[in-house]
């Protein structure tokens, strides 16, 4: 689905990603982990088409296009969604106004027609509940006044309801409750399936205990470091780095 090879990016004159290469399947969970400032915010950014990194050499293909040949619309449209990492705001937008356009340029995307207002309706309801949020969210502006915890509900619920062929999360985890912790991950393990890739950036064990990933990835100093199972991230949470770095060192 995702084939990411020998990735170099640069932000200001400085390179951050050094020869990355990263392959996600459908229906792979994939987590990055790693110390601040190793380059995973960087990552998933550039698969998404944020303009202020400039690649320098590699490729990334998604389903076997080009994705630089995609700007940042086409990429969502193709089914590459990236959740906030602090989810913006949009005074005066309202977030069921959003969410229905961003279902129905996708919907358009696919040769459908606009969503009819009750089917539309009905299913964020469903989602909505799922989420365990309050349906006066709908009517809020897009992330005004929404706690950190609420924001990161509302970028599963997005996640929800445009069912994207990636999805990418970059540290959904941070500043949750326990509760919405709960929630959040049943929302990411209802997203999992045969069709569909979840690349998940987090600092902490915790989340991969409710979302067990099948490859986890240590990127250090821009590259991927070690690769492996869920028992890495365990083995990171009890060691920490050092030892990554004395292994890539060497
Ligand atoms: N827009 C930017 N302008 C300047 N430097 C940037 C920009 N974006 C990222 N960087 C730099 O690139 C490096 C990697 O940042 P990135 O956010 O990808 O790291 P990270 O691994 O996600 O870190 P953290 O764990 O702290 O979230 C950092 O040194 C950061 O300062």
């Amino acid at each position: 689905m995702l084939e990411v090879k020998d990735l170099h990016v640069s932000v200001e004159g400085n390179e951050i990603l050094k020869g990355l290469s990263l392959t996600i399947n459908a229906g792979e969970v994939h987590a990055i982990m790693g110390p601040n400032g190793s380059g995973k915010s960087t990552l998933s950014a550039v698969i998404a088409g944020k303009e202020e990194y400039v690649v320098t050499s590699g490729s990334i293909t998604f389903e076997g296009r080009d994705i630089f040949e995609m700007d940042i619309e086409e990429r969502a449209r193709a089914g590459l969604l990236l959740g906030f990492q602090y989810p913006v705001e949009i005074p005066g937008v309202k977030n069921v106004y959003l969410l229905k356009a961003a279902l129905n340029a996708k919907r358009e995307a696919q040769g459908l027609g606009e969503i009819p207002a009750p089917e539309f309706m009905k299913l964020i309801r469903e989602k909505i509940a799922f989420m365990k949020m309050d349906s006066s969210f709908l009517q809020r502006a897009v992330n005004e006044g929404f706690s950190g915890g609420e924001k990161k509900r509302n970028e599963i619920l997005q996640m929800l309801v445009l069912e994207p062929k990636l999805a990418m999360l970059d540290e959904i985890d941070s500043g949750l409750d326990i509760d919405a912790m709960r929630v959040v991950s049943k929302g990411i393990n209802s997203l999992r399936g045969e069709d569909r890739g979840i690349l998940l950036v987090t600092h902490y064990q915790r989340l991969l205990d409710f979302v067990v990933p099948d490859h986890v990835h240590v990127l250090v100093d821009g590259r991927i470091a070690k690769s492996g199972d869920a028992d890495l991230a365990r083995e990171l949470e009890s060691r920490g780095y050092d030892w990554i770095l004395e292994e890539s060192a060497a």
